[in-house]
C-alpha cells in the first residue's frame, strides 16, 4: 500500500527533478511571473552572463506596483521612477523573448489577478514570482509562493528552483458563512488564531465545507493571505469550480491537452489519512466581519468589539501592542465602529476581482461617499475594469463618488503616487498594515470590499450588516 499524502506532497513530487542527501531538491518550476520591482536585476544578471531565458513561453511579465493609476497614464508617465521600471521591464521583455502585458493593454494589472484570468495558472503546476503574493495561485490547487530576485535570475536561467520541502499545514473551515461575512473575513480571522508565526515552515492546505463554498475568486482571497500568516504558501484542492474557472482561457490546456490534464488535476487532493504537522479548525458560522486594529495582520477583531488594552496581550506582546495603538493613534475601549477614516481604498491582489467591486456596488445602492472622503477604487486588471463598465458598476460607484483608477497596485503600497498622507486614516481591502504600508504614517486598516463601502457611507468603521 502506498503511504497517503497530502496535496502538497503530491504536487512536491511531481516536481522535484533532483533530490540532494540534505533533501535539497531541484524542483521544476511550470510559470514564472515576472514584475517590474524585483526583476531587472535578475535581468541584468542574465545579461552579463550571457545567458538566455530557459523557457520564455513559461514566463510572462506584467507592470503592476510602480505603475500609476490615474487615466493620463497613457500620455506619458510622469513619474521618473516609475517611468524607468516600467520602461526597464519592456526592454528586458523584448531582449528576452517573454510575453509582455503592456500599460496600454487590457490585459495589464496586478500579477496575481492577471495569472488566473489569461489561465497561465493551473492546477497542479509549480507557480513563482517575485513577490510574497504569488500564494493567491494556491487556489486553484497549485504550488505557488514567491521568490527573491537572486532566485528569479536563476528561474529564468534554469527553469528550476533550489528548495527544501516545507511541512504539512491544515486550516479546515467548517460550516456556514453568516450574511455580510466573506472569503476576507475568513483569511483575516485565520490568521487572528494562528498569528503572524503560526504557518511559518508550513505550506497550508485550506479545507472544510465554508472554503468549498466559495467562487474562485473568494479562494484567492483567502491563499492570497497565507503569506501574512506567516506560510510558504496556500492550497486549495481543484474541484469543478476550479476546472470550470479556466476552461477556455487564453493560455489553458486546449482538446485533448484539456482531457489530459484534466485527468491529472482530479488526482490532486489529500489521501485520506494523509500526515499533517499543524491543523487548526475554525467554525465558519462563528466568524463575524473583522477590522484590524493594529499594525499587524494578526491585530483583528470583529467590527462589534472595542480597541484592545496592551495588557490584554501575553508577554511579548504587551509593546508591540502599545506601539501599535501609538502609531495607529487609538485608545483602549474606544469602540471600533467609532474610528473616524478620510481614506477609501478597494482593490490590491487580495481584493481587487469582479465579485469584489460587485460587492461594493451593492453597498453602495441608492447610497453616496461620505463628503469629504477620498474613495478610489483601482480594478486588478484592465479587464476587471472593462467588465464592471460593462455592467455598470463603473458608472454606478463614480456617481456614488468614488474615483475610478487604472489597474494597478496603487494605494496597496506606498510605492507609486497613490498614497496617504501621514496621519491619514485609511480602510482598505488590500492585505497589509504595517507602519508606513500606504504612504509615510499612513494608517490603515484591514477589511472586506463590504465593509470599506460601508466605511465610505458613514466615514467611520461600520459594520457592514447595518447596511445590509
Ligand atoms: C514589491 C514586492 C516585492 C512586494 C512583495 O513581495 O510582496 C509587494 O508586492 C508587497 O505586497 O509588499
Ligand atoms: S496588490 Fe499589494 S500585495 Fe498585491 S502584489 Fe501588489 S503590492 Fe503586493
Amino acid at each position: 500500500m502506498t503511504t497517503p499524502r497530502t496535496l502538497y506532497d503530491k504536487i512536491w513530487d511531481a516536481h522535484v527533478a533532483h533530490e540532494a542527501e540534505d533533501g535539497t531538491c531541484h524542483l521544476y518550476i511550470d510559470r514564472h511571473l515576472v514584475h517590474e520591482v524585483t526583476s531587472p536585476q535578475a535581468f541584468e544578471g542574465l545579461r552579463m552572463a550571457g545567458r538566455p531565458v530557459r523557457a520564455p513561453e513559461k514566463t510572462v511579465a506584467v507592470p503592476d506596483h510602480n505603475v500609476p493609476t490615474d487615466p493620463t497614464r497613457l500620455q506619458g508617465i510622469k513619474d521618473e521612477q516609475s517611468r524607468i521600471q516600467i520602461e526597464a521591464l519592456r526592454q528586458n521583455a523584448k531582449d528576452f523573448g517573454i510575453e509582455i502585458y503592456d500599460i496600454d493593454d487590457n490585459r495589464q494589472g496586478i500579477v496575481h489577478i492577471v495569472g488566473p484570468e489569461q489561465g497561465w495558472t493551473q492546477p497542479g503546476m509549480t507557480i513563482v514570482c517575485g513577490d510574497s503574493h504569488t500564494a493567491t495561485h494556491g487556489a486553484f490547487g497549485a504550488l505557488a509562493h514567491g521568490i527573491g530576485t537572486s532566485e528569479v535570475e536563476h528561474v529564468l536561467a534554469t527553469q528550476t528552483l533550489i528548495q527544501k520541502k516545507a511541512k504539512n499545514m491544515l486550516v479546515e473551515v467548517e460550516g456556514e458563512l453568516a450574511p455580510g461575512v466573506t472569503a476576507k473575513d475568513i483569511t483575516l480571522s485565520i490568521i487572528g488564531k494562528t498569528g503572524t508565526a503560526g504557518g511559518t515552515g508550513h505550506v497550508i492546505e485550506y479545507r472544510g465545507s465554508a472554503i468549498r463554498a466559495l467562487s474562485m475568486e473568494g479562494r484567492m482571497t483567502v491563499c492570497n493571505m497565507a503569506i501574512e500568516g506567516g506560510a510558504r504558501a496556500g492550497l486549495i484542492a481543484p474541484d469543478e469550480k476550479t476546472f470550470e474557472y479556466v476552461k477556455g482561457r487564453p493560455h489553458a490546456p486546449k482538446g485533448g491537452q484539456w482531457e489530459m490534464a484534466l485527468e491529472w488535476w482530479k488526482t490532486l487532493f489529500s489521501d485520506d489519512g494523509a500526515h499533517f504537522d499543524k491543523i487548526v479548525k475554525l467554525d465558519a458560522a462563528e466568524i463575524a466581519p473583522v477590522v484590524t486594529w493594529g499594525t499587524s495582520p494578526e491585530d483583528v477583531l470583529p467590527i462589534t468589539a472595542t480597541v484592545p488594552a496592551p495588557e490584554d496581550f501575553a508577554g511579548g506582546k504587551v509593546d508591540a501592542a502599545r506601539r501599535s495603538l501609538d502609531y495607529m493613534g487609538l485608545t483602549p475601549g474606544q469602540k471600533l465602529s467609532d474610528i473616524e477614516i478620510d481614506t477609501v481604498f478597494i482593490g490590491s491582489c487580495t481584493n481587487g476581482r469582479i465579485e469584489d467591486l460587485r460587492e461594493v456596488a451593492k453597498i453602495m445602492e441608492g447610497r453616496k461617499v461620505k463628503d469629504g472622503l477620498r474613495a478610489m477604487i483601482v480594478p486588478g486588471s484592465g479587464l476587471v475594469r472593462l467588465q464592471a463598465e460593462k455592467e455598470g458598476i463603473a458608472q454606478k460607484l463614480q456617481e456614488a463618488g468614488f474615483e475610478w483608477r487604472m489597474a494597478g497596485c496603487s494605494m496597496c503600497l506606498g510605492m507609486n503616487p497613490d498614497q496617504l498622507a501621514p496621519g491619514e486614516r485609511c480602510a482598505s481591502t488590500s492585505n497589509r498594515n504595517f507602519e508606513g504600508r500606504q504612504g509615510y504614517k499612513g494608517r490603515t486598516h484591514l477589511m472586506s470590499p463590504g465593509m470599506a463601502a460601508a466605511a465610505a457611507i458613514t466615514g467611520r468603521l461600520t459594520d457592514v450588516r447595518e447596511l445590509m
